[in-house]
């Protein structure tokens, strides 16, 4: 799938010495925003002076309309209500399989986009509305991996900030955020977006002083001090997890925009052009590194099926007969058999008759129970 990438290096200018595009991959829970804020960025690229229309990529099966025209669209290829009823799967067994079936083709996909690189600065991916079908499945792992190690990629994570004002729901959103950026180790950039509902202020607060945090959970009250007005286990809990959130917002960036008025775009694309130095610098030369060690792993694997191969092959016995035919020997060994049979070989052919043949493998496969095989019967 990716190998046909992992030749090209993504630092590599394109044929007419441009820098390659930057793809961002746009990600978030159901409903915070993804679609619009795609829909906005698309239409801001293309109000530059001059425009600079992006490559765009629809990845949500599941998705009713499209409020932009993406150059490549899941729904073209794979019609996930059709996927559901074929497998008999409900709508988020039936999403998952759809981007299964889509990754398989990835390669293509992947070509594609290598062919345009040169005409655009951006490329946008919009991701499934439920955020783990992307974020926690094989497939959204090798599509985020073969986009990465062709193109410096930057994950942008948006946020619902209307939904996400109560301190314990911005820790969880953070938590998830920080898995995110753990597993794909990209650059990250948080989008607080629905800012023209909702200010961000107080989040942004957060990210940046851990003892206001610490007041605003505090605040929040309910179920952090018990009867005797001791902390709880909630409490502290929450108290060791912001700790470790401190520590993964060091690695953020954060922007507020409104994908509805288009506030805050400017400074997102500021933010996503300054990923680019983060990514060779940190991002590339790990990909460059895990790229030799596969290489390594394989060269390894491939010597020691080929010693263990060579190893066989010195144990065999036959080997030195093998196109050498010694009567001498054979006889002497036929006789040397006969000596060890005595009294050990007992032949109940005679009085018994063929013995039926048994399968035990299948005989004792687990949870047969026997069923379908033909015991040989006593007497
Ligand atoms: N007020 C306001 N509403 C917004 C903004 N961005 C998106 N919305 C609204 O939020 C709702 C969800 O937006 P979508 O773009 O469909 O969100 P999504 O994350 O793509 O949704 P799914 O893919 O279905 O999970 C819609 O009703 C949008 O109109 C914004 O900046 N401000």
């Amino acid at each position: 799938m990716a190998s046909s990438s992992s030749t090209i290096s993504p630092n590599e200018p394109t044929s007419h010495n441009k820098k390659k595009p930057i793809v961002i991959i746009t990600i978030g829970m159901a409903g915070s925003g993804k679609t619009t804020f795609v829909q906005r960025i698309n239409s801001y690229l293309h109000s530059l002076d001059p425009p600079k229309p992006p490559y765009t990529l629809n990845l949500d099966p599941a998705v009713a309309s499209v409020p932009f025209e993406p150059n490549v669209d899941i729904r073209d290829t794979i019609e996930y209500k059709e996927v559901m009823k074929q497998y008999n799967l409900g709508p988020n067994g039936g999403i998952l399989t759809a981007l299964n079936l889509f990754t398989t083709k990835f390669d293509q996909v992947l070509g594609l986009m290598e062919k345009r690189a040169d005409e655009v600065d951006y490329m946008i991916l919009d991701t499934p509305g439920q955020i783990e079908i992307f974020t926690w499945s094989a497939s959204g792992a090798i599509i985020t991996d073969a986009v990465a190690s062709s193109f410096p990629t930057v994950i942008a994570y948006i946020v619902d900030t209307p939904r996400t004002t109560a301190p314990a729901t911005f820790m969880s959103n953070m938590l998830y955020a920080c898995s995110i950026l753990y597993k794909t180790r990209l650059p990250f950039i948080l989008v607080f977006n629905k800012t023209d509902v909702a200010d961000p202020a107080p989040m942004m607060e957060w990210m940046r002083d851990f003892e206001a945090f610490q007041e605003a959970l505090a605040a929040e009250g309910a179920g952090m001090r018990d009867g005797d007005g001791d902390p709880t286990y909630m409490s502290s809990l929450m108290n060791s997890m912001s700790l470790v959130l401190d520590e993964f917002y060091k690695e953020l960036k954060a922007v507020s925009v409104s994908a509805y008025t288009g506030a805050g775009i400017p400074e997102f694309f500021e933010a996503v052009d300054a990923t680019r130095e983060e990514y060779e610098r940190d991002y590339l030369p790990e990909l460059e590194r895990a790229a030799k060690q596969r290489e390594k792993n394989l060269r390894a694997k491939k010597d020691a099926t080929l010693s263990r191969f060579m190893q066989d092959l010195s144990m065999d016995p036959n080997r030195e007969k093998m196109g050498k035919w010694d009567p001498a020997a054979m006889d002497e060994e036929e006789e040397e058999n006969e000596e060890d049979d005595d009294g050990e070989y007992i032949d109940l052919s005679e009085e018994k008759g063929p013995q039926p043949r048994v399968e035990i493998e299948r005989a004792r496969r687990p949870g047969t129970g026997g069923v379908g095989i033909n015991w040989p019967r006593p007497g």
